[in-house]
């Protein structure tokens, strides 16, 4: 049982302008800013003096479909982090990064090189990418089915992983009088040779501050549960409700266990993005504000996406027509589709009034009030075993994310519910994770 206090662990999650699929439009964002890497040095700056534990992006290896009405364009994740890691010293950089379509030595190479230049701070956010668009960008007609995803994603965790341990830590001596760099007995190949994978290693850089970057993993099927369980040091999700936060959250630490791990090193942060206002009315307005500078035609191609239904030509105000969602449509993420479907069973909402519901956060938990209404949510979460922490998505930026961290975190700590300092330099120090030692590292001394 750990001695010290059981505190959030807050991430801030970057989308371009914000995750309100209107954001761009909202007069007090600076869309004409989204390429500029000092508009989020500066975000990164604030989240760090408000010690939050990480930065995350997302990724996918193509086009959205639907940036015809959305900043929904993809800047390279390490790129942009490297970016991040010159104007910051504590906060941790988790990037995003496709096991179905980056080979393993470069993604070892990607991280390592992250975890160095950061003296510690990498995290990986470990997608087999769900947008099926992203294959014809690779040479393939048709983008692999969800389960050889798995496949491919467990012997790659088990590739990388071999290669981030490749150098022992003490293999680096830098003897200038002896005239050894580094002493080659303790760098080893790694002599993959899987069913779908083969690699010979050893990496070409010593490893990392942190041994590897933070596994971070946001599956919700039952393939990827699993393989959060074995290999997930956070997982990423969506929840609408209590209920199903904590079904989830208790699910996940059982598997963990099962595994023979430590539940308490697996976190599970789940996505919440606030609309605040100083009274519950002004919260509402503001939501409103940005509802109605949505555009139905991105709302419902997003919507198709993410339950399979075409409902373009549809009366907007009209009860949603539940009986067409197909039980095994096309869409891309099955979790998802479990929490859109949830809010049609549980609120039976008008076709326009669902397009409102997931135009803020894509089927993250959207939650509107006052900053101590907002408190009240996070702490009830955090105690009530449904969330060890949470991704903040501000709904516009930087707006958004300056009024959680003005009126919101100072509340939280009031409570005693998120730190006052950062304790540690690394990812995995905010995280309260351990090094992991090499698997090649001299054997214990028995
Ligand atoms: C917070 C969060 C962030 C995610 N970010 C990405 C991403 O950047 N790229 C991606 O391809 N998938 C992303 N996903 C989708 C997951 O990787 C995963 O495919 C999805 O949750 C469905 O889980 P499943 O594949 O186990 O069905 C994200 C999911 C969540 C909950």
């Amino acid at each position: 049982m750990s001695l010290t206090p059981r505190l959030l662990n807050l991430n801030l999650f970057i989308y371009p302008g914000g995750h309100h699929e209107a954001a761009w439009r909202y007069h007090e964002s600076a869309p004409d800013r989204l390429l500029d890497l000092t508009y989020y040095q500066e975000l990164a700056r604030r989240a760090e003096a408000a010690k939050f534990d990480a930065i995350f992006l997302a990724d996918g290896p193509s086009l959205p479909d639907n940036i015809r009405y959305a900043s929904r364009f993809r800047l390279e994740p390490f790129t942009w982090l490297s970016g991040l890691a010159a104007a910051t010293e504590r906060i941790g950089l988790i990037a995003t990064a496709s096991t179905t379509y980056l080979e393993p030595y470069n993604l070892a190479r990607l991280f390592a090189s992250l975890d160095h230049l950061s003296r510690g701070r990498a995290g990986w956010n470990i997608v087999t990418t769900g947008a099926p668009q992203a294959a014809r960008n690779f040479g393939l007609d048709e983008h692999p089915p969800h389960a050889e995803r798995y496949a491919r994603a467990r012997e790659y965790l088990d590739v990388v992983t071999k290669l981030w341990d490749s150098w022992e830590d003490d293999a680096l001596l830098i003897d200038q009088g002896g005239g050894v760099f580094a002493d080659t007995e303790r760098i080893h190949p790694v002599d993959h040779s899987g069913r779908l994978l083969r690699v010979q290693g050893p990496l070409n850089i010593p490893r990392s501050p942190q041994g590897r970057p933070v596994y971070v993993q946001a599956g919700s099927s039952q393939d990827g549960r699993s393989f959060a369980a074995r290999y997930a040091e956070a997982v990423f999700t969506a929840h609408q409700t209590t209920g199903n936060a904590r079904e989830f959250y208790s699910d996940i630490k059982a598997r963990v266990k099962a595994e023979g791990r430590d539940p308490d090193q697996l976190k599970v942060l789940p996505g919440i993005s606030p609309f605040i206002g100083s009274t519950e009315a002004e919260a509402r307005r503001l939501h409103d504000e940005f509802n109605e500078l949505t555009q139905p035609e991105y709302s419902l191609r997003q919507l198709r996406q993410m339950l399979g239904v075409d409902l373009s030509g549809h009366d907007l105000d009209a009860p949603f027509p539940r009986d067409l969602v197909p039980a095994d449509g096309e869409r891309e993420v099955n979790s998802r589709f479990q929490v859109v479907l949830d809010i049609v069973d549980r609120e039976r909402p008008t076709i326009r009034e669902l397009l409102h519901r997931l135009a803020g956060a894509r089927g993250h938990w959207v939650t509107v009030g006052t900053p101590e209404q907002i408190a009240d949510r996070i702490e009830e979460w955090f105690v009530g075993g449904a969330a060890d922490g949470f991704n903040v998505m501000p709904p516009y930026l930087t707006g958004g994310f300056d009024t959680f961290v003005e009126h919101v975190v100072p509340i939280l700590r009031a409570r005693g519910l998120f730190r006052t300092e950062y304790t540690g330099t690394t990812l995995r120090d905010h995280f309260g994770l351990p090094r992991p030692t090499s698997q090649y590292g001299p054997k214990a001394l028995v």
